[in-house]
């Protein structure tokens, strides 16, 4: 099993125990038992493997064949459990001399993820625990210590809270601090422990107006809304109706910046699910939504009906696409590490290497390049990721400044930036924007977003 679980070195001082966090929805009491526990385990190291793995493993029949309560269970505690690693391991590392084989470390973290973050009664969280330690060999012996450490934790009333820099893989920690300063990686890792509230996106202003207080919403500025609502989103006011979709306000910022569309065409070459290219024809673009993949087009596809809104839908590489057509505005939301949508898909970001990180940034460079012959002269191109790392942002931005000399940054002005609700802090001096996670109240994902002009002639 791979996990990233913290070495025998000597520990950083805690701080204080925080008040113990809003359990999960989920009630157990045992019954939903060991199936739905042996379930979260297989997808926790599944997506401690690679970067798509707890998507693939939802899918396979093994986890297809549990029943209703036994997969939202499943689901809940390995979210739970990979958005708590760090504490958890914490917790571990604390609590044993000498550090215990795979299968031990795997059950103490969804025993105590139940004890400390779920509706289960510590009865029952302990119980199964021991009871999937009695099943494997190897985990057999260690029965006592599960069940000793488990109850010492329950006495204590909860889990110790680490540093912050303790909540998110120590290398990438080290990376944003590096980039940002301390309090802002910290800032960071915090959010890591976020259970994100669903943002939505509207087609129009009047739409937002008339559905926020049915929808619990919190305007955040330009067509977004926060939604303080839980649950199946199809039950929510306007779904049906097709006048929102969801989006984080930070990514909605990328196409905001782009103001009204009416009259010019544009294209979104990474374009599945769609938030984006929705709001630019939402914006009165003539709209390409292209992506080279067919399973996610089927989603903007969905999407479209769903709102109404119309777009010419392709499938196809934007590296390599041949279409000699030129656009008023080119949106690249290029494929990257995704570590700024780290409250939403904490797994993504225990599973990413450094290596990842180096490849995708060649990937975007190429992407820029071939993106920026498909801007007419005069128009915009915007380039964004949901990453947090320089390498896929800031430094992107400043090599394709240096190779097109033609393009030149155009920084949002105070005006767009109060009304598209982008914290100031958001806005760097070099006209781009870095959104970071805690920069909103609430949080948002992290994102960096540039828009490039292409000057005339
Ligand atoms: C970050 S997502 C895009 C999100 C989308 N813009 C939105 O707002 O909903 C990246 C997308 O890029 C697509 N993609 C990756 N490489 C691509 C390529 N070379 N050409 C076209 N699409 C690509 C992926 O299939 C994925 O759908």
């Amino acid at each position: 099993m791979n996990k990233p679980r913290p070495s025998k070195k000597p520990l950083q001082k805690s701080r204080p125990r925080a008040p113990r966090p809003e359990p999960e929805r989920i009630v157990d009491d045992g019954d939903i038992g060991m199936n739905a526990r042996l379930a979260a385990l297989t997808l926790i190291d599944a997506a401690l493997e690679k970067r798509t793995g707890f998507d693939e493993a939802v899918t396979r029949s093994d986890f297809l064949s549990l029943n209703d309560s036994e997969r939202g269970f499943a689901r809940a505690l390995a979210m739970l459990v990979l958005r708590r690693l760090g504490q958890l391991d914490y917790v571990i590392d604390k609590k044993t001399q000498k550090a215990p084989n795979d299968g031990v470390w795997a059950l103490l973290r969804i025993g105590l993820a139940q004890i400390g973050f779920m509706q289960v009664p510590d009865f029952a969280a302990v119980s199964t625990t021991v009871k999937l330690a009695e099943r494997e060999a190897h985990t057999r012996p260690f029965k006592g210590l599960i069940n000793a450490i488990l109850r010492s934790v329950i006495r204590e009333g909860g889990l110790n809270t680490p540093l912050p820099s303790r909540l998110a893989p120590d290398w990438l920690f080290q990376r944003w601090k590096a980039a940002y300063g301390e309090p802002n990686a910290e800032g960071i890792a915090l959010m890591l422990t976020e259970e994100p509230a669903t943002d939505l996106t509207f087609k129009t202003a009047a739409d937002l107006e008339r559905l926020k207080d049915e929808l619990q919403g919190t305007p955040l500025g330009g067509l977004a809304l926060r939604s303080a609502l839980r649950g199946n989103i199809a039950e929510w006011a306007g779904y049906g109706q097709g006048v929102w979709w969801v989006q984080d306000a930070a990514a909605s910022v990328a196409a905001g910046l782009l103001g009204d569309l009416t009259g010019k065409t544009a294209i979104d070459l990474c374009a599945a699910p769609g938030g984006k290219a929705l709001q630019m024809i939402a914006a009165g673009g003539d709209v390409i939504a292209l992506d080279r993949s067919r399973n996610r087009l089927k989603r903007v596809e969905e999407n479209l009906v769903r709102t109404g809104l119309t777009a010419e839908v392709v499938m196809g590489d934007a590296e390599t696409w041949e279409d000699t057509r030129q656009f008023d505005a080119v949106l690249l939301d290029a494929p990257c590490s995704a570590t700024g949508t780290l409250r939403r898909q904490p797994d993504v970001l225990w599973a990413t290497r450094p290596t990842d990180i180096a490849k995708l940034a060649d990937v975007q460079h190429r992407l820029l390049d071939s993106a920026s012959g498909r801007v007419k002269p005069g128009g915009s191109l915007i380039y964004c990721t949901c990453s947090l790392e320089r390498e896929e942002g800031e430094t992107q931005v400043v090599a394709f400044l240096r190779r097109h000399p033609d393009f030149a940054i155009k920084k949002p002005d105070d005006a767009t930036v109060i009304a598209l609700g982008v914290p100031v802090e958001s806005v760097a001096a070099q006209g781009w924007l870095r959104l970071l996670p805690h920069h909103r109240p609430g949080g948002q994902d992290g994102f960096f977003i540039a828009h490039l002009v292409r000057q005339n002639g």
